[in-house]
């Protein structure tokens, strides 16, 4: 599997850019590009036709000097045309293009195979940065059909003063320094900002938690309000020092690269005016010219800075996005088994969190046989859900392999694999959308089946949670909507865990503790309803479940205790309890305490 953390190269990624777009929209695209050409040219004409009005009226050519007032008329009214023509065509190129990518990049985001991305520091760095660029991505064709039109008229106009002296053409040699600058600075710009991404993403989330109505009981409490706001206050100038400093100095240099070419133009015009034979017109052109130069290779330089330091930046970012989100179906080219037979398999898979220092798992082999229900035990980060998340593929193992029915998931789509599990998170996700939907989006082609919702709503043992609301199903969920209704905690969870039976025929049902707010014996009662349709498929289900209540973990067919990373411990209760332990301690503590 090939996947790079450096950001692609700038010009590939502009060109795929430009292949999206005319993808999406070919006729605006070809011809908001042909109108911005079009209309750099007569505008570059103008010194022209300065020259041979100048000529004509000096020889009294009268046909020259109603040639150039034409020209010059024409000039200024098709550039004015030109221009309103090619400004509204590119707007609405952009507003068409902007929703397309806006939704291009959350279809990317939702759908990489892995959660890795929403964890990564430098990841979350780099999404952050495209999450702003993102709205303003159309400018990078824009920008590009800009440097084309200012690359036009440079050229128009360097002919035009190699028409009175080839060596006129060296102007450009004082022009190099700007563009050297100006290229340079955004790329330094932009890494420090980068660099210091973490400062702004920090000072966001403490914005965000003094403001927000989730943290607001804690923040009453802790009374830590105040700290809050000097410290968003903080980290914002940690963001903002080095950037404005960076700033400062990249102006410096680029003023002193702007005050070579000024030498260059001043030297240019005198030795046309005193050391060539030059007619009259011939020094009004390069007046005009020259000037002109300068204006075309400050709107050139300064446009290929913008496309370089913004727009191109977002295209790289954008490119990446999507070579990492291509880069984990690339080798799966298995299908996922319609019923299991062999069950999982992990062959020393060790896993560590991008940024950690120490392994979540370190060389965990296991076998979790079909039609079984596994129990999932071990203290607080032991490496329960690091276990559960790396067989259901929301991560892939830093060593080692996974083998689904002998072949190895790494293979297998993530998509695929994941229409085939069920359940339920501890740290699930709260979705305000009507009832029905909250739990029918479960499975997202049965969301409006009214017999599959209920009968998901009954298999979580949530049919009291929906009784309660005003219109059951249809009830608006979250107290911020018109009619919304709010839930306690516990009811959030029993949803959730509907939602997670949506798909009756799963391979595979996690239960990662979601049943924490309930109280014991229910969860026991649900989870024995689980065991006994996990022993009854004829898909060879496998049902693993995480719990601390060991009233639950007692009637697994297996359960595996992890202890700091490691499996140290498997079998079922009996024997485990004989062989004395560690689960027999952690089983002893909680009884003892029940007693
Ligand atoms: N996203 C993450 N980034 C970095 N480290 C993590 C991340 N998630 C978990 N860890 C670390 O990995 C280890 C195992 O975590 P895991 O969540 O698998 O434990 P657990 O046994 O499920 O714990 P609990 O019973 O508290 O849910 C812990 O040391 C934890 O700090």
């Amino acid at each position: 599997m090939t996947r790079s953390d450096d950001l692609p190269k700038a010009i590939p990624a502009m060109w795929r850019l430009c292949k999206l777009g005319y993808q999406h929209e070919p006729g605006l695209l070809v011809f908001a590009f042909a109108m911005t050409l079009l209309a750099a040219l007569p505008d570059a004409l103008l010194a022209l036709w300065l020259k041979v009005l100048a000529d004509g009226v000096l020889r009294g050519d009268r046909r020259a000097v109603f040639l150039a007032a034409a020209g010059m008329a024409l000039s200024v009214t098709a550039t004015w045309f030109l221009r309103t023509l090619s400004a509204r065509i590119s707007r609405r190129f952009r507003d068409r293009v902007t929703i397309m990518l806006e939704a291009h990049v959350a279809r990317l985001q939702a759908t990489v195979a892995t959660v890795e991305h929403h964890e990564r520091r430098d990841y979350l760095d780099r999404l952050s940065v495209l999450r702003k660029q993102v709205f303003v991505l159309d400018h990078m064709y824009m920008s590009l059909f800009s440097t084309c039109g200012w690359i036009l008229r440079l050229v128009v106009t360097i002919a035009l003063l190699m028409s009175i002296n080839p060596l006129l053409a060296l102007l450009v040699l004082f022009a190099v320094p700007t563009v050297i600058s100006s290229s340079w600075r955004p790329g330094v710009e932009r890494q420090t900002e980068e660099k210091n991404a973490s400062h702004q993403r920090l000072a966001d989330h403490l914005f965000r938690t003094a403001t927000s109505p989730a943290p607001g009981k804690d923040v009453r409490v802790t009374g830590i309000g105040p700290s809050l706001v000097t410290d968003r206050r903080s980290e914002w100038e940690r963001w903002y020092g080095p950037i404005a400093r960076v700033r400062w100095t990249s102006a410096g240099w680029h003023a002193a690269a702007w005050a070579i070419f000024g030498a260059g133009y001043v030297a240019a015009v005198l030795f046309v005016a005193t050391g060539l034979d030059a007619s009259v017109g011939a020094v009004l052109l390069i007046l005009a010219a020259g000037a002109r130069l300068s204006s075309y290779i400050g709107a050139t330089v300064g446009e290929i800075g913008f496309l370089r330091g913004i727009w191109l930046d977002g295209s790289r970012r954008l490119v990446w996005l999507e070579n990492y989100a291509a880069s984990f179906d690339l080798d799966a080219d298995l299908p996922v088994p319609s019923r299991l037979v062999d069950g999982i398999r992990l062959e020393g898979v060790s896993f560590r969190y991008a940024g950690a220092e120490k392994v979540a798992l370190d060389n965990v082999s296991l076998h979790l046989p079909a039609r079984k229900v596994i129990a999932v035990v071990g203290e607080n980060g032991a490496g329960k859900s690091t276990l559960v998340k790396l067989i259901a593929k929301l991560y892939e193992p830093t060593s080692g392999r996974i083998l689904l029915d002998g072949q190895p998931l790494a293979r297998i789509p993530a998509d695929a694999w994941r229409d085939r599990i069920a359940g339920a998170f501890q740290d699930f996700f709260r979705f305000e959308f009507q009832a029905r939907h909250s739990v029918g989006l479960g499975d997202l082609p049965r969301l409006d089946d009214e017999a599959a919702v209920t009968a998901a709503v009954g298999r979580a043992g949530a049919d009291d949670v929906v009784e309660r609301l005003e219109e059951g199903l249809d009830t608006q969920l979250g107290s911020t909507w018109p009619g919304g209704a709010e839930i306690s905690f516990g009811q959030w969870q029993k949803l959730a865990l509907a939602r997670g039976f949506m798909r009756d025929k799963p391979l595979l049902l996690v239960l990662d503790e979601p049943t924490a707010a309930l109280d014991a014996e229910t969860e026991h009662a649900l989870f024995e309803r689980y065991a006994e349709a996990a022993r009854s498929s004829t898909d060879g289900r496998i049902t693993v479940l995480v719990s601390h209540r060991f009233s639950t973990v007692r009637m697994a067919d297996l359960i595996i205790v992890l202890d700091g990373a490691h499996v140290i411990e498997t079998g079922t209760h009996n024997s485990l309890m004989t062989l004395g332990g560690h689960y027999a301690d952690l089983y002893n503590l909680q009884a003892t305490a029940y007693r």
